[in-house]
Order: structure tokens, then C-alpha cells, then sequence
């Protein structure tokens, strides 16, 4: 369970940019995050991972508390949370399967990495995974060559290596063509079930938000306004949330009188 308590992230000295956020995710729900450009989508979902550090509030996965990690405690928590990443983050010159490996760099020795000399267990998942979502026959050949479904099932597959205890998606179709976006949503969803794995989703397309996903979070410059069933997102839900300005809704009431 993902348990995000009072969350606040405000760059620098400006407006905070999540304002007090509480959010909880528990089992293998599928949550997108939708809003406009600014938000706040992405600074949440990287607070979770702590690629942006909160400036204060809490963030709990499973039990363990987040935002105070450091070192070795933090990498190891990060191996929990899986990322996929709208611009696949893959590296070109390698093969598939390398890539799909560096999803274990958190659990095995660097001399294993360097040399390649993955554990039996390893590539024996990564067929299963890469055959689950239809990339097995690539597992030799470089990732430039691959189309950008593809390469966002290799993204997949890399992140699900790690054995995540949540997966985050950061706008994972916004590269893709849309059949292969209705694909890429729909294997998310299918795998969140299959896996028991709670998944959450910053995205731009409603559409697709309301077909493959459970729940729907909407944020508006910093705040969640809405959090409810995709049937229950109207037309008036969605003016609400796509209205409002950064500075009218970011800016604190209280220091603007004072
Ligand atoms: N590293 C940063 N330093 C300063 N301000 C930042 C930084 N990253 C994001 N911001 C600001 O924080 C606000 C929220 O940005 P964020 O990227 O989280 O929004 P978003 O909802 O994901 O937007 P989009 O849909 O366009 O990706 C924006 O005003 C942005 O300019």
C-alpha cells in the first residue's frame, strides 16, 4: 500500500507546487493522474521515488517511510518502485535482454553487471516476462531497433525485473501512436491484475485514463480536487479540473493578505 500523508514539494522559495496531498493506493488498483500542464503530475510521481525530494509530509510503501531514506536504505527502497518513463529510458546499443537486466543493478554484484553473467533466475524471468508481453523473440537485438511499442514493453519488462512493490508510469503512451497507446494501457492494466501490483499513471489522455484505469485522480495546481471512479469524471469534473490558474491556486491566501 502506498500511503501518501500531508505531502508538500515546493522548489526553491516559490509557491508550493503540491499543496498538503494525501493519498493512499492499496493492492493491485490502477490510478491515473490527470490535470494540466503544471500541475504537479510528474513532481508527485518523482517525490515517490525520490528523484525530487518532498519538502515535507510523508510517503509510506508498504510500511516503510519514504522521505527520510538515505543511502543504502534509499536504494533499496527504490528497487521497490518501478518506473516507466514516456521516453522509454533505454539504452540504444544494447540488446533488449541487457536492457531488461539492468532492472536487477539494485540486487547483483557490478563485476555480474559489467560482465554480463546475469544469474540463471534472472534470465529465466526475463523470458517469461519478455514472452508475456510478446518482446521474447528480441532479446538479441539492439533496443534502437525496435519500434517505440516495443521499446515501451522493454521499459515495462525492465521495471517488473526490479520486483517492484508499486510501478510508476510517467506519461507512458505520450510517444506512441494511438492504437499502440491503447496496447501499452491496456498490458499495464492486464499486468497490475496478473501481478497484484499497484500501478499509478500520470497521463494527459482522459480517454484512455477512463478505459483502462480504476480510479482517476485529479490534481489542480497542487491540490487533488477529485478522486473517484472513471463513470464518475463529467464534464463538470473535468472543467474543474482543468481550470484555475498556478498562481491563484498555488499561492497561500494567508501570506498574500499579510
Ligand atoms: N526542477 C524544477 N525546478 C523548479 N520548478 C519546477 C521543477 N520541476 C517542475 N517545476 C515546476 O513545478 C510545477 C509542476 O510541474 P510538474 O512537471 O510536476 O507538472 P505536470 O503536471 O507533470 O506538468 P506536465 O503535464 O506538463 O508534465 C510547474 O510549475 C513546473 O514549472
Amino acid at each position: 500500500m502506498l500511503k501518501i500523508t500531508d505531502l508538500v514539494k515546493r522548489y526553491g522559495s516559490g509557491d508550493p507546487v503540491l499543496k498538503n496531498l494525501d493519498l493512499m493506493i492499496e493492492g493491485e488498483s490502477v490510478v491515473s493522474i490527470i490535470g494540466s500542464s503544471g500541475a504537479g503530475k510528474s513532481t508527485l510521481l518523482r517525490c515517490i521515488n525520490r528523484l525530487v525530494e518532498p519538502t515535507s509530509g510523508s510517503i509510506e510503501l508498504n510500511g516503510t517511510e519514504l522521505t527520510h531514506l538515505r543511502g543504502r536504505a534509499l536504494r533499496t527502497a527504490r528497487r521497490k518502485i518501478g518506473m516507466v518513463f514516456q521516453g522509454f529510458n533505454l539504452v540504444d546499443r544494447l540488446t533488449v535482454m541487457e536492457n531488461v537486466q539492468s532492472g536487477r543493478l539494485g540486487y547483483i554484484s557490478t563485476w555480474a553487471a559489467l560482465s554480463r553473467s546475469y544469474p540463471k533466475a534472472d534470465i529465466r524471468r526475463a523470458f517469461e516476462l519478455m514472452e508475456r508481453v510478446g518482446i521474447a523473440h528480441y532479446a538479441d537485438t539492439r533496443a534502437d531497433q525496435l519500434s517505440g511499442g516495443e521499446r515501451q514493453r522493454v521499459g515495462v519488462v525492465r521495471a517488473l525485473m526490479q520486483e517492484p512493490e508499486i510501478l510508476l508510469a510517467d506519461e507512458p503512451t505520450a510517444s506512441l501512436d494511438p492504437k499502440t497507446s491503447e496496447q501499452i494501457m491496456g498490458l499495464l492494466r492486464d499486468l497490475a491484475r496478473e501481478l497484484k501490483l499497484p500501478v499509478l499513471i500520470n497521463i494527459h489522455n482522459v480517454t484512455e485514463a477512463k478505459e483502462y484505469t480504476d480510479r482517476i485522480v485529479g490534481m489542480r495546481y497542487g491540490r487533488i480536487i477529485f478522486d473517484d471512479q472513471p463513470a464518475a469524471l463529467d464534464k463538470a469534473a473535468m472543467d474543474e479540473i482543468y481550470s484555475g490558474s498556478p498562481h491563484a491556486d498555488r499561492s497561500d491566501p494567508l501570506k498574500e493578505a499579510s
